[in-house]
């Protein structure tokens, strides 16, 4: 059952058009990606979700509840892009502070509060937040994000510019906290983070969503594998024609042969032999998010995945 439905969700700033009428469904316990450019309206959608910016037009319903609502305020945490904490404040009176926002009981948020500052490694948690490192401070407001307990945490580019210590940390503790049931979404611009732990993604591009579904069916519908058979140049008849494969180059001296599915592959291997020469070695290709990324983020419309 879709604990988060947004339908025809759509964002105007005077004349400009921030996020262009999105609809999608996000599944209880799902980790779900947000990936675009600068600017394609990812920060935008996510506001809308979290109820902190009103929508043009279109709905987003949170666990049966709209934005503003107080029931939807109490399932879900916001992780904001920026973070604005109170420096003067330690990281635990601080998220004391918050609790109490959230009423929720003073043993619960204790207990609450520590267990996530342990699970994020927050080393100094009585120091002044002002003096706290970056990564100290995300990992404060992560732990803010936590302390209603929400079902469904909107994480808005979690680990962005942080040292790839502290990143790792922070995407493994995303992906523990859905382990334990929680929904998240989650826009990053690091491609890999979102490979790694989301279940499905959308890709916006100027306030559009240009791509939808699990990284399986967006790879499928923008390419799929290919596989690169590489032969011998010696003593063959040249590269193979069997099939006709999608590219064939001379690399390093050899040929290699773009191909798009394993009887070609053995079409590939018969007729490289067949002309004298030898299949030196064949390789699976998937393209990364990267490069689907900069394909589809450079194309005006959706393309069903
Ligand atoms: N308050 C605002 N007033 C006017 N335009 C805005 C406002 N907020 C955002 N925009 C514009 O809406 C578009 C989408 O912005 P948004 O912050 O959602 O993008 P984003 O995908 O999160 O980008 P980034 O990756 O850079 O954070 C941008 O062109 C931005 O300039």
């Amino acid at each position: 059952m879709a604990i988060l439905e947004v339908d025809d969700l759509r964002k105007e700033y005077g004349g400009f058009t921030a996020v262009e009428g999105s609809s999608f469904e996000i599944e209880r316990g799902e980790v779900f990606g947000v990936v675009g450019p600068n600017g394609a309206g990812k920060t935008t959608t996510l506001k809308m979700l979290a109820g902190l910016i009103e929508p043009t037009a279109g709905t987003a319903v949170v666990a049966g509840h709209t934005p503003g609502e107080r029931e939807m305020q109490r399932r879900l945490g916001f992780l904001p892009e920026e973070s604005p904490l109170y420096e003067e404040m330690t990281a635990v009176s601080y998220l004391e502070f918050f609790a109490d926002l959230y009423d929720v009981p003073a043993d619960v948020a204790t207990e609450r509060i520590h267990d996530s500052l342990d699970r994020l490694d927050l080393e100094h948690r009585e120091r002044r937040i002002g003096n706290m490192s970056k990564g100290m401070q995300r990992k404060v407001a992560i732990a803010r994000a936590l302390v209603n307990d929400p079902d469904v945490l909107i994480f808005d580019e979690p680990a962005s510019g942080l040292d790839p210590l502290t990143t790792n940390y922070i995407i493994e503790f995303t992906r523990e906290l859905s382990d334990e049931g929680k929904t998240i979404v989650f826009s990053a611009h690091n491609l890999f983070h979102v490979e790694s732990i989301c279940d499905r993604l959308i890709i916006m591009n100027d306030g559009r969503i240009v791509a939808r579904g699990t990284l399986e069916a967006i790879r499928e519908a923008h390419g799929g594998t290919e596989y690169h058979v590489y032969a011998t140049t010696d003593g063959s008849d040249g590269p193979a024609a069997a099939d006709s494969p999608l590219e064939v180059t001379e690399e390093n001296g050899q040929y290699r042969h773009v191909v798009a599915d394993m009887a070609a592959v053995e079409a590939v291997r018969e007729a490289v032999e067949a002309g004298g020469g030898r299949v030196t070695d064949i390789q699976t290709k998937t393209p990364s998010l990267e490069e689907i990324f900069l394909e589809v983020a450079s194309e005006p419309e959706e393309t069903e995945a």
